[in-house]
């Protein structure tokens, strides 16, 4: 469906390009007018009286390009500038520090990896990166080989003691953002299910009491050499994505219609939400995960990002669709259960999602997401999941 495009040589400093009015169907229910952005504003799905409009630009959003901004998100201001500025100070240290948390010293894919370790349609990464995920306690009986590999995602994130030592507000800050970012893609989550018809719980019932999330921190530095790309062109593979980015710029995603890229332009107090190629499948393709790209970064300033991935929990089956979607018409965000004054029960569309977690009809989302980081840091899987151990 996509042209995946790859940066090209002569590839500078991005500028902002404004996409021009189309009307064109893709396939039977996308009709675009324009790649435009749309920022939504997260106390419009909190106010009841404006739920019904905030739902109809989500549905709208997420068909058309698959991605807005969230603003009045209500993460605080400080708590969002503190960690950037924790990632910011983590990337500063010396080399030798950094490398004591080394993602393959990890069994459970977390910690830091150097520039250049990681590709994109065989293209390098320019990007260095750190990775963090739920702190939680190990699979005690995880064992190579005989237990399913996604159970030795779950355990403890890297903190070493010299880190800590050096920048002592890092640990806090970082789990503090996680657990905040975890509620608000909760809520996201709520209003993606009442935004597809479904009850507003249907996701919260299938991502399970922990659902799986990772937090990425990268920095793209500044460099002269225009032949590298910051980040290659992908869908993420999940379901959500919540993504806060410094003003440099360089993020684009790609017009679904036209294949045209475009610049997702840093808004400040906002976070990026997109959702994932799960999501795409769930919805039978009603909702488009959007392909998108970070450019190289050559405008003389580091640039941050901290995406944060968010999925249901490992041992989670998911159906390989939820039936019965409304595909075409414009939905009624106006009943009384989308806007929450009585029980959302009736309002269930397709399969009950008791009856999904103990069948064995569905795809297995530990094993979605266990390949999904695999193929980011193979070298993990070679040091500790390798059927030669
Ligand atoms: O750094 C960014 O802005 C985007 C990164 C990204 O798309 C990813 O890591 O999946
Ligand atoms: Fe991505």
């Amino acid at each position: 469906m996509f042209e995946v495009a790859r940066a090209s040589a002569n590839m500078v400093t991005p500028t902002f390009v404004e996409m021009p009015t189309i009307s064109k169907t893709v396939g039977t229910h996308r009709k675009i007018k324009s790649a435009h952005v749309k920022t939504l504003s997260l106390q419009d799905f909190k106010n009841l009286e404006t739920r019904p409009i905030f739902l109809r630009e989500m549905r709208e959003s997420l068909m058309e390009i698959g991605t807005f901004y969230i603003k009045d998100h209500g993460i605080a201001k400080e708590l969002t500038a503190n960690a950037m500025k924790t990632v910011q100070e983590y990337f500063a240290l010396p080399l030798e520090e950094k490398k004591k948390m080394l993602i393959g010293n990890s069994r459970h894919y977390r910690g830091y990896k150097l520039i250049g370790e990681e590709f994109t349609n065989s293209l390098v990464d320019h990007r260095e990166q750190l990775q963090f995920a739920r702190e939680q306690a190990a699979v005690e009986s995880f064992t190579p080989s005989i237990s399913p590999d996604y159970e030795g995602l779950q355990g403890p994130n890297q903190w070493p003691a010299s880190t800590l030592a050096l920048l002592p507000s890092f640990q806090p800050r970082i789990l503090e953002f996680m657990d905040q970012l975890e509620a608000l893609s909760q809520c996201l989550m709520e209003a993606v299910a009442l935004s597809l018809g479904l009850k507003g719980s249907y996701f919260r019932d299938l991502f399970g009491a922990a659902p799986y999330y990772r937090l990425k921190c990268a920095k793209y530095p500044s460099v002269n050499n225009a032949r590298t790309i910051g980040c290659g062109a992908h869908k993420d593979t999940g379901f959500l994505t919540v993504l806060l980015q410094d003003m440099v710029g360089g993020l684009q995603g790609q017009d679904p219609v036209t294949g045209q890229w475009m610049d997702t332009k840093p808004v400040p107090e906002t976070f990026i939400v997109t959702v994932g190629e799960s999501i795409e499948k769930l919805t039978g393709g009603l909702y488009h995960a959007t392909v998108h790209r970070v450019l190289n970064n050559t405008s003389g300033r580091d640039r941050f990002s901290i995406p944060f991935f968010f999925d249901p929990t490992l041992d989670a089956r998911l159906p390989y669709s939820i039936p019965n979607l409304v595909q075409n018409a414009r939905l009624d965000f106006t009943s009384d259960a989308v806007k929450g004054t009585i029980d959302d029960e009736d309002l269930v569309h397709g399969l009950g999602i008791a009856s999904l977690k103990s069948s064995e009809d569905g795809w297995s989302n530990g094993t979605h997401i266990f390949e999904t980081v695999n193929r980011c840091h193979p070298e993990v899987y070679t040091r500790w999941y390798s059927r030669e151990l």
